[in-house]
């Protein structure tokens, strides 16, 4: 058992209660049953985890070209697997998501905002009305750490899903023939 100083047990339950209320929203958008989606992460044994990821500052001053063409990425692109991701950052960039018609856009770094990954499970459960978007972290000219912090639902599920190497084929699984 991990004991942490009161403020990280208190901020991680805040995350928590604002994961249920953006669940809420989105179940009540969606016409589903009151809670029918919070009530997938609410009990308190469940197995949310808390991670801090720290990126070290980088400043390839030397190898500016070749940064430009071949972005320096230190978190691979990947979608997160399980319900709901809350992320907040420092003030250092980074962070990019995917989408098709404007390939990899840059998320502003605002530590005083929450970003929300809709996960793959969440994605599956409500039929893709809401999407997973696919995202990853560069390192090209940090001048600073970045560090973010973020709180993921259903921790087992994503053990599960990677030490089963389902990776990229994953999701085929609940595609419609
Ligand atoms: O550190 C970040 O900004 C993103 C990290 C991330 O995508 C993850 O931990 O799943
Ligand atoms: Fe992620």
């Amino acid at each position: 058992m991990v004991c942490c100083s009161d403020s990280v047990t208190e901020y991680v339950q805040t995350i928590k209660d604002l994961s249920c209320e953006v669940l809420d929203h989105m179940a009540q958008g969606l016409r589903l049953p009151d809670k029918s989606l919070s009530c997938l992460i609410k009990d308190d044994d469940n197995d949310s985890c808390f991670r801090v990821n720290h990126y070290p500052p980088f400043d390839d001053n030397n190898n500016i070209e070749n940064s430009i063409n071949y972005p320096l990425v230190e978190f691979r692109e990947h979608c997160d697997p399980h319900i709901i991701t809350i992320l907040r950052s420092n003030d250092m960039g980074g962070l990019q998501i995917y989408s098709k018609d404007n390939p990899w856009i840059s998320v502003p770094p605002r530590p005083a905002e929450f970003c929300v990954f809709v996960g793959e499970a969440l994605q599956v459960l409500t039929n893709k009305r809401f999407l997973s978007v696919k995202h990853r972290v560069l390192a090209n000219f940090r001048k600073q750490s970045r560090i973010s912090m973020m709180n993921l639902t259903w921790g087992e599920y994503k053990k599960l899903v990677f030490s089963r190497r389902l990776r990229d084929q994953r999701l085929e699984f609940f595609e419609l023939p």
